[in-house]
């Protein structure tokens, strides 16, 4: 039994693991004694660990407000927790190749085999779906792995700290932590962030997005001559303004304010899936019943769908918000006259569509679906919804409104996608059929 932590000190404790949170964490029951003697347990969050392993751990306790004014602007926060000894480590710990692994906030699973971060990932949405979703036996596949989990971000945002340099954030705090390389991060933006970090860097960050097949690459803020040169000699094309990626073998133009998927080679088996979900059902099973149909794509970023859907489906209907992302699709929609693209929200313009809508493929942010977009899909319902999740808790609770509270829909599949390997996000493309069809 060991002691409450006081005010800043750091306290040890020798335990065994429990299952990892959603967020990645293995829990840990501390048995403690209050100055009252009454013993109490209390439960840490424990980066780096894995259920069953006996390590020990220091918890560090937050600090306590200061007197004075900046008391009101003070805001409790959780103790910092770290393993420091594993004395039986779990058969699925794998030696993690970042040095800053546990400190920076990037990534969460570094330190568990591959096959067992998709297995989790699959219990995670599992669990969701049960317990949020209200399916008792859900039509969940297995995660679909990424071919390389390594090296494959596209899109990087460092931190500079005062002096300059730039680097990734240790979790829960402002500090920059310095880093020769990231191990997710695409080999290009890797070797634009060591030229990157030569330099002094005059703003608080720097985003880098590259292609992951041409040499183009886009860097904010606008980079140095001397920079600049240092690039082009290693063979980067360097953009400010618009830079290209291939995805599913169609050109896509993207500024560094729109959204595209971090993950290239994974979003285009994502792109896949999309396509099937909507057109291997009845609603289309030749290539001409598919030229008949209208889909809409809901949360249409840059295009993406929409495009790729445009080969196969009669008509799109594509909808975003964002003026940068707007611009980027017309473009890329350019050259087809089968998408329509409207500029908004979808839960003001979803209630308004006056088209036939043959299916939808909704891809909204973490928060999911606004209820007037949910409500807009029970009181007009379409043959098949695809719906891309990038957090499953958001995903079951839509797929309960949509398929249990109102049973409009049925579920008919949902596939796992491991989109962010190495980090406890879970990307989930769920198929939804309507009932009675
Ligand atoms: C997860 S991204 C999906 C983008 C696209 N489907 C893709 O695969 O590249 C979500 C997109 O929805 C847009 N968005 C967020 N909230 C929105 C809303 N309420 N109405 C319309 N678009 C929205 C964002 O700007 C972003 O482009």
């Amino acid at each position: 039994m060991t002691q409450i932590p006081t005010e800043q000190t750091i306290t040890y404790h020798t335990v065994t693991l429990g299952a990892l949170t959603r967020e990645g964490e293995a829990l840990a029951e501390v048995q403690t004694q209050n100055e009252a003697g009454e013993t109490t347990s209390v439960i840490y969050r424990v980066p780096t660990g894995l259920p069953g392993e006996r390590v020990t751990i220091a918890v560090e306790a937050p600090p306590t407000p200061q007197p004075g004014r900046k008391r009101r602007r003070w805001k409790p926060r959780p103790p910092r927790v770290w393993i420091t000894e594993v004395h039986q480590p779990s058969p699925l710990r794998v030696t993690a190749p970042c040095p800053v692994f546990g400190t920076c906030g990037g990534c969460q699973l570094q330190h568990l085999r591959y096959e067992s971060q998709l297995e989790w990932k699959r219990e995670v949405v599992l669990k969701l779906l049960q317990e949020v979703g209200g399916f008792d036996d859900p039509p969940l596949l297995a995660t679909v792995p990424c071919d390389v989990p390594w090296h494959y971000r596209n899109h990087m945002r460092f931190s500079v700290n005062r002096t300059g340099q730039p680097g990734l954030t240790a979790k829960g705090t402002h500090r920059v932590l310095p880093l020769e390389e990231c191990p997710i991060a695409h080999e290009q933006i890797n070797t634009a962030f060591r030229i990157v970090k030569q330099h002094v860097n005059p703003k608080p960050q720097v985003l880098i997005r590259c292609s992951t097949t041409n040499q183009q690459m886009l860097m904010q803020p606008a980079q140095k001559p001397e920079v600049k040169q240092q690039l082009a000699e290693a063979g980067i094309e360097l953009h400010t303004e618009t830079m290209d990626e291939v995805l599913g073998g169609e050109t896509f133009r993207i500024r560094p304010s729109s959204f595209f998927q971090t993950n290239t080679k994974q979003a285009e088996k994502m792109a896949a899936m999309v396509q099937q979900g909507l057109l291997t059902s009845a609603l289309a099973e030749t290539t001409e019943q598919a030229k008949k149909l209208t889909i809409v794509d809901a949360y249409c970023g840059v295009g993406t769908f929409a495009l790729l859907l445009a080969r196969t489906v009669g008509k799109v209907i594509a909808i975003e918000e964002s003026a940068s992302a707007i611009k980027d699709a017309q473009w890329n929609v350019r050259h087809v006259d089968n998408v329509e693209i409207l500029k908004g929200k979808v839960e003001d313009l979803l209630p308004e569509l006056s088209s036939q809508i043959d299916g939808f493929v909704i891809d909204p942010p973490r928060a999911g679906c606004m209820p007037a977009v949910l409500y807009a899909l029970l009181k007009n319902p379409v043959a098949r919804i695809v719906y891309v999740s990038c957090d499953p808790s958001t995903l079951a609770r839509d797929l309960n409104i949509l398929c249990n509270q109102h049973t409009i829909y049925r579920l008919h599949s949902v596939q796992p996608l491991d989109m962010f390997p190495q980090t406890a996000h879970i990307e989930c493309v769920a198929v939804l059929e309507r009932n009675n069809l």
